[in-house]
């Protein structure tokens, strides 16, 4: 086998996505050590019967003491109670970085509490599904998915590249943004997505009671797919609503200027209307297929690598 990547590697949290990270280190001989730590005895337990690493802790501090790679895989809200416990524990060199899906949020969390002596380069692989917990984890996760990567000014080009060959090991092409950016195009891309789901399936479990489960008996796929992004995990959902507050709510006040027009529309019978934003956005997605940016369901989202990752700015 390849000389590994990284000599030690630290994952905490050990979720959907700390679990994916640890199948594909494994399946890549990417790390010459890995050590989990997670904060709940049962989730190390899990982590340890599904065999994910080679040692297993429950302080964060401990796990991170010898290593050159430490990848945080936490809630968004607890990113820096993670950072204030291993800050002081971090070997020199040591690259820190995490996969939340909020940006400028983890890194006003964490950044304060990385010594000068590592890399601190926040990440957030835009891939996922509706599950938690260890055994939800796959090796495959990563594969054909964009890696954002948002690290500071003045942070150690030699670092960013460590980190950005070990995703591309993942699968993962990496693209570099600034945080806030981050944030307001992943608000619209994803977290608005999840609100929506999170809100159409509450008001049909309230109208259930007037219409004893009619809404799921004759639910047609488009409100089955609300169902599914409906179940996904809700500490992760609350944190980042929480976390990325300013972009969510820029976007969903445009989504109910949107909404409203749509509403207006309906009610005065504008059909020219209607057909010109329902063709409109069909051609969206079509086009999309079209580029060879997208296969067919389930795997929308996965890209082929036909577009070349933009630019690293300076
Ligand atoms: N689920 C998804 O589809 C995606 C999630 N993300 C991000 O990845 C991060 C993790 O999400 P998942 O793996 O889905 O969540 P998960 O709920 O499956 O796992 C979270 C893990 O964090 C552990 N944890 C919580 N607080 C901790 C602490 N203080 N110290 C140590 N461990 C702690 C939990 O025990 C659990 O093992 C989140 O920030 C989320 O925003 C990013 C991309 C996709
Ligand atoms: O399950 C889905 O459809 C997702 O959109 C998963 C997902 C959730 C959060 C992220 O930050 C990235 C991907």
């Amino acid at each position: 086998m390849s000389t590994p990547m990284f000599e030690n590697v630290a994952l905490i949290g050990i979720g959907l996505i700390g679990s994916s990270l640890a199948r594909v280190i494994a399946a890549k001989g990417l790390a010459g050590h890995v050590t989990i730590a997670t904060r709940s005895a049962e989730t190390l337990a899990q982590a340890q019967a599904l065999e994910l690493g080679d040692d297993y802790c429950q302080s964060n501090a401990e796990a991170v003491r010898d290593a050159d790679l430490v990848i945080v895989s936490v809630p968004v809200g607890a990113s820096e109670a993670v950072a204030i416990e291993i800050g002081p524990h971090l070997k020199p060199g040591a690259i820190v970085t995490d996969v939340g899906s909020t940006k400028a949020s983890v890194v006003r969390q964490m950044a304060p509490h990385i010594p000068a002596h590592a890399h601190f380069i926040a990440g957030h692989p835009v891939a996922g599904t509706e599950q938690s917990g260890p055994a939800a984890g796959f090796a495959e996760l990563f594969q054909d998915r964009w890696c954002i990567l948002t690290p500071m000014e003045g942070t150690d080009a030699d670092a960013i590249d460590r980190l950005s060959q070990f995703w591309q090991a993942c699968g993962s092409t990496v693209d570099r943004m600034d945080p806030d950016h981050h944030d307001l195009v992943l608000a619209i891309a994803s977290h608005l997505p999840h609100i929506i789901a999170y809100n159409i399936v509450g008001t049909a479990d309230d109208l259930e009671a007037v219409t004893k489960s009619e809404v799921i008996k004759y639910s047609a796929s488009g409100f089955r797919d609300f169902t599914r992004l409906a179940a996904s995990d809700p500490v992760m959902w609350r944190d980042v609503c929480l976390h990325n507050k300013d972009a969510i709510l820029e976007m969903l006040a445009r989504f109910s200027e949107d909404l409203s027009s749509l509403q207006r529309s309906i009610r005065w019978g504008d059909g020219d209307k209607l057909l010109e934003l329902f063709t409109r956005t069909r051609g969206i997605r079509r086009s999309i297929i079209e580029a060879g940016q997208d296969t067919d369901e389930p795997d929308f989202g996965r890209h082929t690598h036909k577009t070349e990752p933009s630019a690293a700015p300076e």
